[in-house]
């Protein structure tokens, strides 16, 4: 097993990080060029989601392995779903072997698509056989996965009479949903979302049209917690956008309470511990619209010795690793008390906290990420640490840049 260790910082947290575009704009412009080629995509994410996704797009192979990467894995069932005259075998990693696209599949077969299963009924990996889709109405289960949604929208203007979609129960990660949206409509496309049920109008060609990737708001939270836990401390992180199409961007506003202040000036944020701590605003934090931060919010919160509620968290069970449980194991090795549900999270108020502890990652880039900034504390080692380029594969050395 690879172990990083990460000495406790001893210097102030200071300096500037230009990070990579997002994941998750990136992987649905991805898709939306090889649909539309005459998009073009400025800061382009380079996450390995984002390689496997581009890597998939362009495969002259029958069989596709996406990995770990879940927003290319339920992306792609629709674009080869549609796609005419492909027969493909789309499959991941053990875990993605284990996360659930059944809601997925039975939509896009009511739909009228050629899609079995050729493992485990419900989960990948799939044969997908392309087909020209002609009905255009679908209803679908938004509980589970906003990915399911986003992957049906961002295919639906090329269907020739589009598509609306009828959503059952509450809808997840609505966020990512607004972000798939204002994506299509930024390329022209005509939709509507009223109450339960989008609408999107077929739309063959767009307009010559260029999209600049904003930098990736999950990454920064890292950032976020490394100057909430270090006092005097101020990062800069660029490029970033004010009205940021990324919900990861609440942020902001959320670590306001722990004591760091967000400034604008261009595409740069500076992120500066302002000694402000208002711990109480943060119990009952629902995460149900930014789920990918709720690690980093826990071990912000546990390296302050602060208690934090969190509800919300369903999906977290279904991501890269179950991340309720991982969390509430390793915040145990570390000596801190966690108490978890199904969709909740409850830290304890911690006076101490365990150093060298060995952190276990679970194939899960945010566990590796989101653990680091203790080092702000004590020293702490992090197991089979090149798990951070599912999404962030400098994340080591920008993390150096400023703690060094
Ligand atoms: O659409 C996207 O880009 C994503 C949606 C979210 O997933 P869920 O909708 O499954 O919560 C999020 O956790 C994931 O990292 C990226
Ligand atoms: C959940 C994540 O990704 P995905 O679902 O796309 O694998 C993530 O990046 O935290």
């Amino acid at each position: 097993m690879e172990l990083l260790k990460v000495n406790k910082i001893k210097s102030k947290v200071s300096g500037n990080v230009d990070i990579t575009g997002s994941k998750s704009e990136t992987n649905r412009l991805l898709i939306l060029q090889q649909l539309y080629p005459n998009l073009q995509i400025e800061n382009v994410s380079n996450s390995d989601d984002s390689v496997l996704m581009k890597k998939a797009l362009t495969s002259t192979s029958s069989e596709i392995n996406i990995g770990h990467a879940g927003t290319a894995m339920r992306f792609l069932t629709s674009y080869f779903a549609v796609k005419e005259n492909s027969e493909i075998v789309l499959t991941g990693s053990h875990r993605m072997k284990n996360r659930p696209i059944k809601i997925l599949v039975d939509a896009l077969i009511s739909l009228g698509a050629d899609i079995q299963y050729l493992e485990k009924e419900g989960f990948p990996p799939l044969k997908i056989t392309g087909k020209k889709l002609t009905k255009d109405f679908v209803e679908i289960d938004g509980n589970v996965s906003s990915q399911y949604i986003s992957s049906l929208l961002l295919m639906a203007p090329t269907l020739q009479n589009g598509l609306q979609l009828k959503f059952k129960g509450e809808i997840t990660s609505v966020p990512y949903i607004k972000m798939t949206l204002s994506l299509l409509a930024s390329l022209g496309i005509e939709l509507s979302w009223d109450d339960d049920s989008i609408s999107i109008k077929p739309k063959p060609i767009i307009e010559h049209k260029k999209v600049v990737v904003e930098s990736d708001w999950s990454s920064a939270s890292y950032y976020y917690s490394l100057v909430a836990l270090s006092p005097n401390s101020e990062v800069k992180i660029s490029s970033y956008k004010q009205n940021s199409l990324q919900g990861d961007s609440v942020l902001a506003t959320i670590y306001e309470n722990l004591g760091v202040e967000t400034t604008f000036n261009e595409h740069t944020v500076t992120l500066k511990n302002t000694g402000n701590l208002n711990p109480s605003k943060l119990i009952d934090l629902n995460l149900i619209g930014a789920p990918d931060i709720a690690q980093t919010i826990v071990v912000t919160c546990f390296g302050l010795g602060i208690s934090c509620f969190l509800t919300g968290l369903h999906t977290l069970k279904i991501k890269e690793t179950d991340r309720l449980v991982a969390l509430k194991n390793e915040i145990e090795k570390l000596g801190g008390e966690v108490e978890i549900t199904n969709e909740t999270l409850a830290l304890k108020p911690s006076t101490q906290i365990n150093e060298n502890v060995s952190i276990a990652t679970y194939d899960d880039h945010r566990m590796a990420m989101a653990f680091a900034p203790l080092a702000t504390k004590v020293s702490i080692v992090i197991e089979e640490p090149n798990v951070v380029s599912k999404s962030y594969p400098t994340f080591w050395e920008d993390f150096h840049k400023v703690t060094l």
